[in-house]
């Protein structure tokens, strides 16, 4: 399923009305319809309810006025208050407001401090809230009327049916201006979801989210001009190649890991196995020559090999002239996970990816060691996966988190199409951007995954499903999918107390439910 920028439904809607001829008032009537029936969702005895109605002038809410219009159909009691000058309504939003006048609904237009003492007794007295304040069509800050119905909504803490998006949420961000938006208990969203509703902190005020049909034809609603979507198993389950009854270790993929330094052996011993669980062939971890004897005893299916080391336990370029001439043995080579910061290791990291012409899966260290150089990541003979988390991703862009936080998206798609990268940006909402400008957002995974050696983990996966021959946007969308999936497989003892260790125990199983053997 695609989710859907504020100008990518406005176009969606659009083209449904333009092209196919669709007429908004249509729409307007599924989507109130819709809306209606999610609030009698909620009780058996809608026709004993009290129904408080927030309604703007626009469509967000005509839609609130149809779904008042349903609801009064059904004998709930329905109070309506407008939000806004209605000399400003949307002509279809106006037709609706009409038939309610006819109806003789209790219409309240605010104006005096009065009438928010009636919105605030009404909404003492209501069963539930329905918020068609604003939808896709705002730029924040909210204008002062609303932000008042916002707040009076909250103080209320009644069950909020949000329509479309929660009042006050940027569709495009997820930010909420001074915490001033509607926070709900469901939010029926039409037609596809919007990005904001699953972006943080927007994410916490949609309460369950109900993604309705209004009747959008499914070509305008999957148009690729909507650049992002769900990573599901649907979509998953398509790029990952079956298992051929041919096959042989090495012709399933062979990866090299350059991992582990002293202190951070575990990290190394991680993704080698991590490569491994999914499916690769073939697993070799190249570390430094004083770490060998720890590698061979913890390791038993990965092939070790010791590099010459610059001091104990640090490589430096000579590990480089080993690793060239060998390069036509791997498939993919992952580079990253505990391999230590210092001075000569970045160096090496950094000159070794670019002379390597072999697909690259960047994680941790590896990733730092382009910070204040990520324009060199662009000489990479093919485009590299990088697995960051906020705190990596922002000393790679030279940025704070806080900054990045702020508009995440929109710095990771930037700089994967500026530096030629596919990023897989790690945080409770796991992404993955491409230099295409498609970003890909996880379905799966859980916070017991917030725990050391998970993103070691991913990186494996990553790697052997880009040795495995799948392109790089393929290979990072599935192995955050097999990854997130593994953790929820995992979470099934527990949330707390999971261990990257139970996440690399269950990776077996969640190839085996994308492969639907
Ligand atoms: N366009 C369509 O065909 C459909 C739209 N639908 C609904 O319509 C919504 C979008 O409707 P609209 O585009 O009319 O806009 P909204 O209803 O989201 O917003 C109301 C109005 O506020 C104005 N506004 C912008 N920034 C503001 C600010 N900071 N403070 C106050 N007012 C501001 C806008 O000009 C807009 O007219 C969707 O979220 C959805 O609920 C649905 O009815 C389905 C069909
Ligand atoms: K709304």
């Amino acid at each position: 399923m695609r989710i859907a920028t504020k100008e990518e439904i406005r176009q969606v809607d659009k083209k449904a009305i333009e092209e196919y001829g669709m007429e908004e008032i249509v729409l307007m009537e599924n989507a109130g319809r819709k809306v209606a029936q999610a609030v009698e969702d909620f009780f058996d005895d809608i026709g004993n309810r009290s129904v408080f109605i927030a309604a703007g002038t626009g469509n967000n809410g005509g839609d609130a006025l149809v779904a008042a219009r349903y609801l009064l159909n059904y004998s709930a009691r329905v109070k309506v208050f407008l939000v806004g000058n209605i000399d400003h309504m949307t002509k279809s939003a106006s037709s609706n407001y009409n038939i309610l006048k006819y109806m003789h609904a209790d219409l309240y237009h605010i104006g005096t401090e009065y009438d928010w003492d009636k919105v605030r007794l009404s909404l003492g007295l209501a069963d539930a809230v329905i918020d068609g304040i604003c939808g896709t069509g705002i730029d924040l800050p909210l204008r002062f009327d609303q932000q008042k119905m916002v707040a009076c909504i909250n103080n209320a803490h009644k069950p909020v049916v949000a329509i479309d998006i929660p009042s006050g949420l940027d569709a495009d961000t997820g930010s909420v201006y001074e915490g001033q938006a509607v926070k709900a208990a469901c939010t029926v969203t039409m037609g596809i979801p919007k990005v904001g509703l699953l972006l943080y902190p927007g994410a916490y005020y949609v309460g369950k989210l109900i993604i309705d049909s209004i009747g959008i034809p499914l070509a305008l609603l999957n148009d690729k001009a909507i650049q992002q979507r769900m990573i599901d198993r649907c979509l998953v389950k398509k790029f990952i190649p079956v298992r051929s009854m041919e096959v042989h270790k090495a012709n399933c993929g062979r990866v090299l890991v350059l991992a582990g330094s002293i202190g951070y052996t575990g990290a190394a011993a991680l993704c080698a196995q991590a490569a491994l669980r999914l499916g690769a062939g073939l697993v070799t971890l190249a570390a430094a020559k004083s770490l060998y004897p720890i590698f061979a005893e913890k390791l038993t299916e990965v092939i070790v090999m010791p590099l010459p080391e610059e001091e104990k336990g640090i490589l430096g370029m000579q590990a480089a002239e080993v690793l060239l001439p060998r390069e036509e043995s791997y498939d993919t080579i992952l580079m990253g996970p505990g391999l230590g910061r210092s001075e000569k290791t970045m160096e090496f990291v950094r000159n070794f990816a670019v002379a390597v012409k072999k697909p690259l899966v960047l994680d941790a260290d590896a990733i730092f060691a382009f910070a204040g150089h990520a324009e060199e990541l662009k000489n990479c003979a093919f485009i590299p996966i990088l697995t960051p988390h906020l705190g990596e991703m922002a000393s790679l862009l030279q940025i704070k988190v806080k900054e990045l936080k702020n508009d995440l998206w929109k710095y990771a798609r930037n700089a994967a199409a500026k530096y030629n990268c596919i990023f897989i940006l790690k945080s409770e909402k796991t992404i993955v951007a491409c230099p295409d400008g498609n970003i890909f957002l996880t379905t799966v995974g859980n916070p017991g995954m917030a725990t050391a050696g998970c993103g070691d983990v991913l990186a494996g996966v990553t790697a052997a499903l880009r040795a495995d021959r799948l392109d790089g946007k393929k290979a990072a969308v599935s192995a955050v999918f097999l990854h997130g999936t593994a953790g929820d497989i995992a979470a099934g003892k527990g949330m707390a107390g999971l261990t990257a260790g139970d996440i690399l125990d269950s990776i077996q199983s969640a190839r085996k439910y994308v492969d639907g053997k």
